[in-house]
């Protein structure tokens, strides 16, 4: 089969994009599409595959896959693209339009450089979601609805403390004193096949800069280590205010292995994402 793509990337999250409103993959098997597509060696090399579709309650869908194939509820990154994507389309013609994700509905606005082309988008990334039951995750001593804010967590034996945060997909947030000295290779890989995170976790390291900078590092569940994550920019902000170390009404700027971000939380309602959006290549996918 041969199949259409764009690849994209957000600050080096890169994905696949297939235009659904063009390739009917329904009946094709999307996990091992983007298994084979993503592989570096056998196929184009990504951190996954999105697919762009028409939607019934807003303006575009986003299905997005991650390396190993699991279906991911939201992706920051993504949404982003995909904004692009489907505004160059002409899928839509306005500069704010609505993208539908597993996790729900979300408003996009791009913005355009000289020669009409996204240059970058603003997302509202809507509520994090703090409860414990709905991030999902398990506790022996908590209850099902507090909130999840430097609690301790043991991992083989070593202290930790762990912040968790739902942006539609669930993030556990680390804070470093210096992220040169963040353990991703070892506690990345370990957090986010825990078993207290009954659906599995993006495993995030966070040194707290000032009270607007952030610098971040990423071990993507589904992935593994990337060189940014959206909606894990967007838990890290909204955790490194539940601790106390920003000022709530300020636009922060993440620095992502990957590029910077600028994401606003103002203590209570929706986070706010505004970031870059590149197309790579486009050609022909042998699956
Ligand atoms: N890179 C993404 C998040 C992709 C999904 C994630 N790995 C999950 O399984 O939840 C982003 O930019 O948010």
């Amino acid at each position: 089969m041969n199949i259409p793509f764009t690849k994209m990337h957000g600050l080096g999250n890169s994905y696949i994009y297939i235009d659904g409103f063009k390739v009917n993959l329904l009946e094709q098997d999307l996990p091992e599409i983007a298994r084979q597509a993503s592989n570096v060696h056998t196929g184009i090399g990504s951190d996954g595959l999105i697919m762009v579709l028409p939607s019934e309650v807003a303006d575009v869908r986003m299905r997005i896959f991650n390396r190993d194939g699991s279906e991911a509820m939201n992706c920051g990154n993504g949404l982003r693209c995909v904004a692009k994507f489907a505004y160059e389309s002409r899928y839509v013609q306005q500069k704010t339009f609505y993208i539908e994700a597993k996790s729900g509905v979300v408003q996009a606005t791009v913005h355009l450089d000289d020669d009409q082309l996204v240059e970058s988008v603003t997302v509202d990334m809507g509520e994090p979601i703090l409860a414990r039951s709905t991030i999902p995750m398990e506790t022996e001593s908590g209850g099902l609805f507090d909130e999840v804010i430097h609690e301790p967590f043991r991992v083989d034996g070593d202290d930790y403390h762990v912040t968790a945060v739902s942006m539609g997909n669930p993030h556990a947030i680390f804070f470093q004193e210096q992220i040169k000295d963040a353990p991703l290779y070892t506690l990345g890989p370990k957090v986010t096949n825990d078993d207290r995170f009954p659906e599995g976790v993006n495993v995030e390291f966070v040194e707290v800069v000032k009270h607007d900078e952030i610098n971040f590092r990423v071990w993507e569940r589904g992935s593994g280590i990337t060189q940014a994550c959206g909606t894990g920019a967007c838990a890290a902000v909204v955790a490194s205010s539940l601790n106390g170390y920003l000022e709530r009404d300020q636009e922060v700027t993440v620095h992502l292995d990957g590029g910077d971000l600028w994401i606003t939380w103002l203590g209570s309602g929706s986070v706010s994402m505004r970031g870059p959006a590149v197309t790579i290549a486009q050609g022909n996918l042998w699956v």
